[in-house]
């Protein structure tokens, strides 16, 4: 019996008839009925001590005190069941289990009192994700005898049981109580108070043969058990037994139907390797609250040889469910804390883990890749991981808090990979590298860096850095409001990244999708509410006007429009639209998919709202990009909708509005057929950092922006469209743009910074300029354009031959741009117009942007990290102080020549000057710089 089971009874010797009662694990066959609740308690939150019973108090009694329960030291104990004391022998008063898992809510909790024997009680876990049944059953002495002797429970130790049941004789135990006391512990009183003290103490009641008395040993209590709790013994309790599955027909057989053979299709239970076929599956894992396990097998961890196969889905259930059902009980099987790794079965450095350390282990910025249990050493100052006995299998987060020894006891553990601290970071040095290869060793990842951080010197701390800004290239994204940065941020993500949504971003998307959604609907109901209004006015207009109203027509009649809907769809549309104001969209979902997914169908079918979604434009609350999700309203708001790329790249407010959020990626090798060379192949190569930031998360007169000093370009974003917006204290729109453009531009962390502006929303911006003059803005009102006669397209893309109209303005606008930040910086501005909603504009746009960095790279190249590789590391501050200069003075435009001037004047030593001089004036091209 496994230790959860261990249920601890008196020694009863003297009384072979005497009936006890205890709970036990239901395992049958799954029940038709309801089956009571026990409600469950928080122990850890309730410290209570113990509830005396009524008994009369004599002054010689001596009363035990028993201290509160604490919380279960989560390493020690695995599962126990405690068991109250009896007073009925034919009835369960109360019981606990403990369940050691990653929660603090760990307790399992329920009372039994008023339950017959035989009868099932369903118990629920704090959280309510899982529940266990169990029958409460009655016993006979002789069974309790034999129960009390299971080998499973070691009464020495007393870990296994919180309470023992005694009889009078058992007088020898320290701290018992009365012989006429009844004592509960770690319940709280009110329910305590539910046991009949009566029963226990009256002994005239039949039931009661024999007055009881109890003993408790706290999991911590210190009053002589230390002892008994050993480490080993400790350690000895955390071994998991291996569940066995309850049935097992013939070899190969169905564990339920017993039907089959090894050849037929089978699922299996992830914790007892019981095997059903499809028509036994759903039956015998119910609903898989915990994914693929029995139903008698939920709440237990898994089996360890099965962690591999966790949220992987076999095709008897992919044929049995649906994908939505499939991808939830994926998830659960993947998320749930019943399965997740037990700390104990990994050791480190000699330890097993605790649940902080396994936590602080798996949320490091560069975990073990698939941890398994089992031995592992780990060097804290390296980062290096590996399993014992073995070389390291990776690199990971150095200086965290887990495992035993201390780095050097672990590093003699494989002491080829021990590396003296003088050496810096040398993961970037071209030697280490090859040597790594070579020897199929680890390298950090980039995101391991801290270990570099740590280690080095502020001198060698530059290197690095250098290298670093070679491989991964930071590029800083901002625009105001309405601008378009999450669109471009979302289509990079798009557009270069395997995986762009995640399944967990995907979920959430959705609901942002929904009710977005609602909200478009919301204002298309009260367009509807005015354009009503409207044609009545103007219906009794006419009809004053025109005819008399006709005798005997009702005023319904006269009253209704090609705009109204009936009393059902308006009380839907009022409660709508109070939701709305209210501000309380987000708060009905994700019920309100499910339940009024009718009701919008109703209204979205109906001519009313037709007609009002025909006259959109005139809705001005209503964004362009509503009408791509209205026209899908009725399939968007199902339960099973999956929101695809598109759909999200359209979404409003999916990438928070005042937060950061960053991408890293690589731009894809263009395809053979388009012209491209080993530069290309190299780019591939190149890690990029796209950091989105929008105006508000700067904070108060942009505090924030120094945080961003280390990017490497900014790209700032403009909606073209703004021109002739206004915001609600009446200021034009493109003119906040331009406010906010100065300000970044002349920040001091961005000083020598290269700028790309994207002239975002190109599309709305050709169409409204037909329609509004530019001249709406008072920043273009200088803007008089040539305009040909011959411009018959609007649309021609021959800008040189033939500009449209939208074309000569965006050249004007940029033009506005260029010469503020000419002024402001001495500079040049690169400028892109960009449809943010078309991949290819926003591919285009990134790629400029790449090529802006090269540039910015190239003419720095030429010497610096020749340099670097030829000086030794005395010689290194001065060294990175004299190319800074160097490359200060090219960044600054000042040119090449007055580089090669400091190069000469300020006399370095004389070998760089042979070694240098030479190659500077030679173009070193980017890919053989970036192997430096
Ligand atoms: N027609 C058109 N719409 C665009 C374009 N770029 C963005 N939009 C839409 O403009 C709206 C605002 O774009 P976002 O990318 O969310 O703007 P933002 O800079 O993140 O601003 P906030 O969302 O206010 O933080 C969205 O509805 C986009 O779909 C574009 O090039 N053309
Ligand atoms: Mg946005």
């Amino acid at each position: 019996m496994p230790p959860k089971e261990a249920i601890v009874f008196p020694s009863l010797e003297d009384d072979e008839d005497q009936h006890y009662s205890f709970a036990v694990e239901y395992t049958g066959p799954p029940v038709t009925y309801d089956l009571p609740r026990a409600v469950p308690i928080n122990v850890e939150k309730i410290p209570v001590a113990a509830v005396v019973s009524k008994v009369p108090l004599h002054t010689e009694l001596h009363i035990p005190v028993v201290p509160p329960i604490l919380a279960p030291d989560r390493n020690k104990f695995s599962k126990e069941l405690l068991l109250q004391p009896t007073v009925s022998p034919t009835s369960v008063i109360a019981f606990e289990e403990r369940v050691s898992d990653d929660t603090n809510n760990c307790l399992l909790s329920g009372e039994l009192s008023s339950y017959e024997s035989g009868e099932l009680v369903e118990l629920i876990n704090n959280d309510d994700t899982s529940s266990r049944r169990l029958a409460a059953c009655s016993v006979s002495n002789e069974h309790s005898s034999k129960l009390d002797s299971c080998d499973s429970f070691d009464k020495s130790r007393g870990s296994s049981s919180q309470a023992r049941i005694s009889n009078d004789d058992d007088l020898n135990q320290p701290d018992w109580g009365s012989n006429e006391s009844v004592l509960s512990l770690d319940y709280p009183s009110s329910r305590v108070s539910s046991l009949k003290t009566g029963d226990c103490n009256n002994e005239s009641n039949g039931d009661v043969r024999r007055p009881q008395a109890v003993t408790f040993g706290d999991i911590e209590s210190d009053d002589g058990l230390d002892e008994e709790f050993s480490q080993d013994q400790v350690q000895a309790q955390v071994v998991r037994v291996k569940r066995e599955p309850q049935t097992k027909g013939k070899k190969g057989s169905c564990y339920r139907c017993f039907k089959g053979n090894r050849f037929t299709e089978k699922e299996v239970c992830i914790v007892c390797d019981a095997k059903y076929c499809s028509n036994c599956v759903l039956r015998a894992m119910g609903s898989m609250p915990e994914g693929r396990k029995c139903v008698t097998c939920i709440g237990f961890p898994i089996d360890e040889s099965k962690r591999g196969v966790l949220g992987k889905f076999s095709r008897m259930l992919k044929r049995l469910l649906n994908d939505l059902e499939v991808r939830q009980i994926m998830k659960a099987e993947k998320l749930c804390e019943a399965n997740q790794l037990p700390p104990e079965y990994i050791f480190v450095n000699g330890q097993p883990l605790c649940y902080e350390e396994l936590a602080i282990l798996q949320s490091c910025p560069n975990p073990p890749k698939k941890l398994k249990p089992g031995n592992y050493w780990y060097d804290k100052v390296f980062g290096l991981w590996g399993k014992e006995g073995q070389k390291p299998s990776n690199i990971i987060s150095p200086h965290l808090n887990v495992g035993g020894l201390t780095s050097d006891v672990a590093v003699g553990r494989s002491s080829s990979c021990r590396q003296p601290t003088l050496l810096g970071y040398i993961w970037g040095k071209a030697g280490t590298k090859l040597v790594c290869a070579v020897l199929s060793l680890p390298v950090p990842s980039k995101s391991s860096n801290p270990c570099g951080e740590s280690l080095n010197s502020v001198t060698s701390r530059s290197v690095p850095d250098y290298l670093e800004q070679r491989t991964l290239q930071k590029i800083l994204l901002v625009g105001s409001s309405g601008s378009g940065s999450s669109i471009i941020f979302k289509q990079a993500k798009i557009l270069y990244k395997d995986v762009p949504f995640s399944e967990d971003e995907r979920e959430s998307i959705k609901l942002t999708i929904q009710t977005n959604v609602y909200g478009y609907l919301g204002m298309l109901l009260e367009g509807r509410e005015r354009f009503e209004e409207e044609s009545l006015a103007e219906m009794w207009k006419r009809g004053s006007k025109d005819t008399e109203p006709e005798a005997g027509s009702s005023d319904d009649a006269d009253s209704k429009t090609i705009y109204s809907i009936g009393p059902r769809l308006k009380s839907f549309s009022d409660w709508l639209l109070k939701t709305m104001v209210s501000g309380n969209l987000e708060a009905i979902f994700p019920a309100a998919t499910r339940e009024y997914a009718p009701l919008v169908e109703e209204l979205w079918k109906h001519t009313a709202i037709q007609e009002t979604y025909n006259r959109r434009s005139e809705l001005e609350m209503l964004p362009s990009v509503a009408s791509y999700y209205l026209e899908r309203v009725v399939e968007i708001l199902k339960t099973d909708y999956e929101p695809s790329d598109l759909d999200i790249l359209y979404a409003e407010g999916v990438t928070s509005s005042n937060g950061l959020a960053c991408v890293d990626f690589s731009f894809p090798q263009s395809s053979p057929d388009e012209n491209s060379g080993t530069a290309d192949q190299h780019d591939s190569l190149l890690r990029y950092q796209l950091i989105r930031v929008q105006a508000r998360g700067f904070g108060e007169n942009c505090k924030w922006l120094e945080m961003f000093e280390d990017v490497g370009m900014v790209i700032f974003c403009v909606a073209l469209s703004d021109y002739d917006q206004f915001s609600a204290d009446g200021t034009n729109k493109m003119l906040l743009n331009k406010k906010f453009f100065e300000t970044i531009v002349t920040h001091p962390s961005f000083d020598q910074m290269e700028f790309l502006l994207i002239l975002n929303k190109f599309d709305m911006f050709e169409e409204k300029i037909e329609r509004v003059p530019l001249t709406r803005c008072e920043w273009f009102d200088d803007f008089h354009p040539l305009i040909s006669r011959h411009r018959t397209n609007t649309n021609s893309n021959n800008i040189n031959n033939n500009p449209t109209l939208g074309q000569l303005a965006f050249h004007y606008v940029a033009v506005k741009f260029k010469r503020l930040y000419s002024s402001l910086t001495g500079r040049k501005l690169y400028v892109s117009h960009v449809k943010g909603l078309e991949p290819k504009s926003v591919d285009a746009a990134l790629k400029l942007a790449r090529e802006i960095l090269k540039w910015d790279e190239e003419r720095v190249n030429f010497s610096l990290m020749y340099i670097l590789r030829r000086v030794n590391a005395q010689e290194k501050t001065f060294a990175l102080t004299y190319l800074e200069a160097v490359r200060l003075c090219i960044k600054a435009n000042f040119g090449i020549v007055l580089g090669v001037m400091i190069l000469c004047f300020i006399r370095p030593p004389v070998r760089w000057e042979v070694d240098v001089l030479p190659i500077t004036f030679i173009k070193i091209p980017g890919f053989l710089a970036n192997l430096f």
